[in-house]
């Protein structure tokens, strides 16, 4: 017969047992973690091999309920990427063998994300002492499980952990960690089921340790969700938490699931003499989540605890939550930007390649320790370094592979024998370069050379490498449809005129040619004749398609992403913000960044409104470059290649008799026939080569507005425009006005006190200017060096006036090459107008007093003197303006020109150019004289004829 206990030795009975099951708890506790690292090393192709499933608990009776999966919430779900965003980063627990009584770690990683040697696993078990003073290493995958499901494997699988992974974790994930999650592309994500989707490790980390780092939304939602979690048991066990000044107490009876929550809180303290747990106020919230989500245990809240807000914790810094991500610094090292954690740093002295940089206070490594590095932090719970995104371990896996291997990007020298030799031997050695990167790249590239560099030699020679993959697909801003001809007709001999199909309507077929060129707007109107994709696509000014909700955008991207072979060109391919870059990225990279929203909270510090997201802004912009430089990018500065390029580079812009009006073309025709009537005067004839020559201003406004608002929307910043006729200049000051550009004018009428404060306040301005000159007024005496582009909306028959009016830019002060853009039109006055100069220009230079050289820009005029007609009016133009005097008539007929009067002309009207002109066209030149003068001043002290 026994004798009934004392008081006092039930009280040691119970205390010891309390004790035991402490020491047990704690066991299973490191059970756990052990198991939780192996699985990461279990998943290691070789150390399988030695150790098919090392580590892993073979009694299913161990608390291993934290290896609940997403398959367990759909057991008839056959594949688990299917269901899962494809990320790296996240170790995949599943429960193939359940049903043998099994539990297998399943770890998902692509190939980017390399798994590690055994040795790098035993340096994390040898933590220096910090880390060994840290709380329990355990890998968050770990921390999730033993902190809500331990002890419950029934509970946990598939409803305890569903609404929890659910809601919070998949909003992190998506909003903070993962940025190549395949969904809606492009879209914020908004559908739950969606969100769900997450890494278990770095959600768990936010929900134990976070209190102090986890977002208001994400606390929201926790809070939401746990509200409406787990049904608690009947027989739950009922504790409280009482606050002890920047600490709380949990008074509550022996509960092993919550005492294992406990022993993951960094602020944990067991108070032998009271027999209870205490914690700093930091953890308060972390732990009140975690008992949410036991269904044995109901914890009260401290009295004030609906007061207990996020600020009006006491930090305690030495056990913050610290959360950062890795970002790339260059070809070779990525840094880690977190906040200072002891036993982080600790961690990164274990890093052989470890660089502390004193001027940010970040530490940086190797890309080949990357994943080493990440998959140690994992071990810390009050860590979450976020891992650098897919894309950039995509685009650098061979660097991650092994640093050194490439330490720079070697481009081979492409074989271009395939290539016409004329186009091949006329490469500038930047250009053969850019075309090596352009082949090397598959030819899929972004080419955003500077302005002016020969993007569009480039862009023909990569096609024409590929050119058996033709029909080849050329989209270009509209106004420059006819240049691009003229370019693969220069460059490219063995290409007929009858391969190239420039679409100029809507009704015109869009496969006709082996080159198809056509502009962004009207390949929207023609993308459904597209029953056959074109392989190889070339894009002008790929910047016009930023806008991925813009019709242009729309109707190319989607080619774009079929297509083999895609060639972007842009001098500017962003003019303002990171975001303009996105579509031009998945053009070229499709598999990179499916969704915006991932592109945007990592480079345009995408923002949250009450109105939505703001991806405006810009971040980790290094990265970014480094990014687009190693996969998509290829760019050169004028500054850069400045030894390679001639001091001034022309351009002839075609624009084709289809851009000409109806009206102005009768207009034209009438004047050209006129001009070659048998019978008539010398006078008539005259007469009727002036209205040609304005008839021909008059017909190229649409085309010469069209090409400066192209200009500006390229980026162009500060250009000249020439032009001889009133009425060309008054269209163009009067759309630049309409469109708010800055822009100065200066013409005969300007006086000289004006002409210097306009050239000024061209020269100093900062932002977008045009500078609109009359070619006969402003070719002269002003300097406008900030500029490097100078457009002639029109030809002037004096080679001299023009080199003159280019030296504007081209001049001391100027320290780039200068580009030099001449609008041609064909069918007009141009036609005639351009060889001559060229004549004139070939006699200078014989006679060496012009080192101008137009011969390369210029397409055949050899059909001129083959039609006796054209012949005719050429020979009519050569005597009409090398005459005596001609000059004069000829700018004052200019002068007088009156579109809308029906004087002197062949019945256009102004309405012709809709409504680019306004009744200040009609003649009223006051100035006439002072103009004339100034001309002549000029022209007997400078026309070398
Ligand atoms: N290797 C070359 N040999 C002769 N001419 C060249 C060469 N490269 C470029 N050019 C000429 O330089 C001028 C500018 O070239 P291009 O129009 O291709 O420049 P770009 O880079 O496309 O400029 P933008 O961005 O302004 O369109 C053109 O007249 C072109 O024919």
């Amino acid at each position: 017969m026994s004798l009934p206990l004392t008081e006092e030795q039930r009280k040691k009975i119970e205390e010891n047992r309390q004790k035991a099951l402490a020491r047990r708890a704690e066991k299973l506790a490191e059970q756990h973690q052990r198991a939780g690292l192996s699985s990461s090393i279990a998943a290691h192709p070789s150390q399988s091999k030695h150790n098919p499933s090392p580590n892993l608990p073979k009694d299913p009776s161990q608390p291993v309920s934290h290896s609940v999966s997403f398959e367990q919430q759909n057991p008839s779900s056959s594949s688990d990427s299917d269901q899962r965003p494809h990320n790296p980063h996240s170790f995949h627990l599943s429960t193939p063998d359940q049903a043998k009584g099994t539990w297998k770690w399943q770890e998902v990683m692509t190939t980017a994300y390399p798994q590690h040697s055994p040795p790098s696993q035993k340096a994390l078990t040898g933590i220096s002492p910090p880390l060994a003073q840290s709380p329990p290493e355990v890998s968050s995958e770990w921390l999730l499980g033993s902190g809500l499901g331990q002890g419950h494997p029934q509970a946990s699988h598939g409803t305890k952990l569903t609404p929890f992974a659910n809601t919070t974790h998949g909003l992190l994930a998506k909003a903070e960690s993962f940025q190549d999650t395949p969904t809606t592309s492009g879209q914020t994500p908004k559908d739950p089921k969606l969100e769900a989707t997450s890494t278990l490790g770095q959600n768990v980390s936010n929900v134990f340790y976070g209190s102090g780092s986890v977002t208001p939304r994400t606390e929201e939602k926790l809070q939401q969700k746990s509200q409406a979690s787990l049904p608690k048991a009947v027989s739950s066990q009922e504790g409280k938490c009482i606050r002890n000044g920047d600490r709380f107490q949990v008074k509550i009876g022996y509960n092993a699931e919550l005492i294992a929550v406990f022993k993951r809180l960094p602020s944990r303290n067991f108070d032998p003499d009271t027999k209870t747990w205490n914690f700093s106020m930091t953890d308060y919230s972390a732990l009140m989540k975690a008992a949410q989500h036991l269904s044995t245990v109901t914890l009260q809240p401290l009295e004030e605890a609906s007061g207990v807000a996020q600020t009006s914790l006491p930090s305690a810094p030495s056990l913050a939550f610290v959360k950062g991500q890795c970002v790339l610094i260059s070809r070779a090292r990525f840094e880690a930007d977190i906040g200072y954690s002891e036993v982080l740093v600790a961690l990164f002295k274990q890093m052989d390649s470890r660089n502390y940089d004193v001027k940010t206070r970040k530490w940086n490594f190797l890309l080949e320790e990357h994943n080493k590095l990440i998959e140690r932090v994992r071990c810390l719970p009050q860590v979450q370094l976020n891992p650098l995104p897919k894309t950039l371990t995509l685009a650098f896996a061979s660097q991650l592979e092994k640093t050194s291997l490439c330490p720079t990007a070697d481009i081979p020298e492409a074989d271009l024998s395939r290539v016409d030799p004329k186009l091949v031997s006329s490469l500038l050695p930047f250009q053969r370069a850019g075309v090596n990167f352009a082949i090397a790249k598959g030819g899929r590239l972004l080419l955003a050379d500077d302005m002016g560099l020969g993007k569009t030699i480039q862009a023909i020679c990569v096609a024409a490498f590929y050119r058996k993959e033709w029909p080849l697909l050329v989209v270009v801003p509209s106004s420059v449809r006819f240049t691009w001809e003229q370019a693969f007709l220069q460059w490219l001999p063995s290409l007929s005129p009858e391969h190239i199909n420039v679409v100029v309507t809507g009704k015109d077929r869009l496969t006709a040619g082996l080159v198809n060129i056509v502009s962004f707007d009207l390949l929207s109107k023609l993308e459904k004749q597209l029953k056959t994709h074109f392989k190889v696509v070339i894009i002008d000014e790929s910047h016009f398609l930023k806008n991925i909700k813009t019709a242009r955008c729309r109707a190319a991207v989607p080619l774009l992403k079929i297509a083999k072979r895609v060639i972007l060109l842009s001098g500017t391919p962003a003019m303002s913000r990171p975001a303009e870059l996105y579509t031009q990225i998945i053009a070229v990279k499709p598999t990179f960044f499916p969704q915006f929203h991932a592109f945007g909270l990592r480079y345009c510090d995408a923002k949250r409104h009450a109105w939505g997201w703001d991806y405006s802004g810009s971040s980790n912009l290094g990265e970014l470059k480094l990014l687009l430089e190693e996969a998509v990018m290829l760019r050169r500065l004028k500054s850069d290649v400045l030894a390679q390029l001639p001091a001034k580079q022309r351009k002839m812009v075609v624009f084709a008799p289809g851009q000409i009006s109806t009206k102005a073309r009768t207009s034209l025709d009438a004047a050209a026939t006129e001009m070659t009537t048998k019978g008539n005067s010398k006078k008539q004839q005259r007469e009727a080569l002036i209205l040609f020559f304005n008839r021909t201003a008059e017909a190229k406004i649409p085309s010469v507005i069209e090409y400066i608002l192209d200009l500006l929307e390229s980026g162009r910043e500060k250009f000249l425009v020439f032009a001889h006729h009133k009425v060309v200049l008054d269209a163009i000051t009067k759309v630049l006005e309409k469109k708010q550009v800055q822009h100065i004018r200066i013409d005969g009428s300007t006086s000289s006190a004006d002409r210097e404060d306009l050239c000024q306040q061209f020269q100093l301005s900062e932002r977008h200017a045009v500078a609109v000159l009359s070619i006969t007024a402003a070719n002269m005496g002003l300097t406008f060096s900030s500029a490097d582009l100078v457009v002639f909306a029109e030809l002037f028959w004096n080679p001299g006036v023009l080199m003159q009016a280019e030296d504007r830019v081209h001049r001391i002060g100027q320290s780039s090459s200068v580009g030099i853009h001449y609008l041609v039109a064909k069918g007009t006055a141009d036609d005639y107008l351009w060889p001559l100069i060229q004549e004139k220009i070939k006699v200078l230079g014989e006679a060496g007093v012009s080192e101008a050289d137009f011969s390369e820009m210029t397409e055949d005029t050899e059909y001129i003197y083959k039609d006796p007609k054209q012949q005719k009016i050429y020979d009519l133009f050569q005597k009409s303006f090398e005459e005596d005097g001609s000059d004069k008539e000829l700018l004052e007929a200019a002068e007088s020109f009156d579109p809308g009067s029906a004087s002197g002309t062949s019945g256009t009207s102004s309405q012709d150019t809709g409504d680019l002109l306004d009744e200040s066209t009609s003649m009223d030149c006051p100035v006439k004289k002072s103009r004339f003068e100034f001309f002549d001043d000029w022209d007997s002290f400078t026309s070398p004829l």
